[in-house]
């Protein structure tokens, strides 16, 4: 058997139907399919009594109540004052709105390293953050590990009003249910890749919990470090982690510039600039007063996008959105060697 397969452009994701809604879909506004779809299910009702359901900290998705907060201990921490304000978008619920013109090619945000969040942040519990290194915690839990540390030091964390502003419950794969990933995803390959990235997310809780947390209860209080508040820290790394390739790809969350929202439409993408030492990026559009400003997460289509931000852009606006089709030939067949060869002048990879 020799196997290619083949990105064509389609749509990845079935649509959902009204009726086969989960609650949360049912809240939706019933214009619901011309918008963006945002991707959020009920968590699992498989935690212990002792362990809380909702995540104590941060805020609604879509509510600016910390915003004010947020913004002025951005300006007392060193972010420059900026041409976009945190305000509500029909995208995305919450993002930067321009509140000046800004020409095409103009670099925007400048947020200066001492506001990132990244595997080298200093712990406000200490010996928490020494136990982890220790034991040679890689960069993703590690991180996973700090941001609930420090949203449980509250207001003795440095990052307490950034947490205050994160979204309570970040939209996220991670909180479907198998049923829902196996009924709303049934066509999709982003299924399996979704039902991987759950078992990951639990399997290094677990790995977490045996070799460290339960050896260090003082340190790592289940209240407080369970499967629940994981979910929480994943789902917000997975939505706003970002790689600044001029700093040889290391990772780190950047406040304020993971406020902006992605447009398929755009070009512009968050780096480290060297000579103004801060991250930024250049618009390749311009903007007016009012309107929302965009970044791109990447080239990605609507699967990965839902795998990796919750949300599905509206339909027809992705023009990378892609499925991945599998072709077989047997090798039986007469013409094997004419099919395989045809492929081939395709571009398409065969074996
Ligand atoms: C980096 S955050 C952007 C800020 C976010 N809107 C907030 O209020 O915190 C990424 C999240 O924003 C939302 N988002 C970003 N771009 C979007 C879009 N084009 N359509 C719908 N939601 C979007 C998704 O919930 C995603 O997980």
């Amino acid at each position: 058997m020799a196997e290619a397969s083949r990105v064509l452009q389609t749509t990845l994701i079935p649509s959902f139907h009204p009726q086969h809604r989960s609650p949360i879909f049912q809240s939706l506004p019933l214009n619901f399919r011309r918008n963006p779809i945002q991707c959020t299910v009920s968590t699992s009702n498989s935690t212990k009594a002792t362990v809380p359901q909702k995540i104590p900290w941060g805020c609604e998705s879509d509510s600016l109540e910390n915003a004010s907060a947020l913004q002025k201990w951005l300006t007392d921490s060193g972010l420059p004052p900026q041409k976009m304000a945190l305000q509500k978008v029909e995208v995305g619920e919450r993002g930067l709105v321009a509140l000046k013109n800004i020409r095409k090619g103009e670099k925007l945000l400048f947020v200066p390293p001492s506001l990132f969040i990244t595997a080298d942040s200093e712990w406000t519990c200490g010996e928490a953050g020494k136990v982890l290194k220790q034991n040679g915690v890689p960069d993703w839990p590690f991180l996973a590990t700090y941001l609930i540390s420090e949203a449980s030091s509250l207001e003795s964390s440095r990052w307490s009003n950034y947490i205050s502003a994160l979204p309570r419950q970040p939209y996220s794969l991670l909180y479907w249910t198998r049923e829902e990933l196996d009924r709303y995803l049934e066509a999709s390959q982003i299924r399996q890749r979704a039902i991987e990235r759950v078992t990951n997310v639990v399997g290094t809780y677990n790995d977490l919990r045996l070799r460290i947390f339960s050896k260090y209860p003082a340190l790592f209080p289940e209240e407080v470090f369970n499967i629940e508040t994981f979910k929480w820290s994943f789902g917000i790394l997975f939505s706003r982690l970002v790689r600044l390739p001029s700093l040889g790809g290391k990772v780190a969350l950047v406040p304020w510039a993971d406020m902006l929202n992605h447009c398929c439409e755009v070009d512009a993408f968050l780096d480290y600039d060297k000579s103004s030492q801060g991250v930024v990026f250049s618009t390749d559009v311009s903007y007016e007063p009012g309107e929302q400003v965009f970044i791109s997460y990447g080239k990605k289509s609507n699967g990965e996008l839902l795998l990796s931000y919750g949300f599905v852009p509206r339909e027809g606006t992705n023009p990378r959105d892609s499925v991945e089709l599998s072709l077989s030939i047997s090798k039986s067949d007469k013409c094997y060697k004419e099919k395989l060869e045809a492929l081939r002048k395709h571009g398409l990879s065969a074996y």
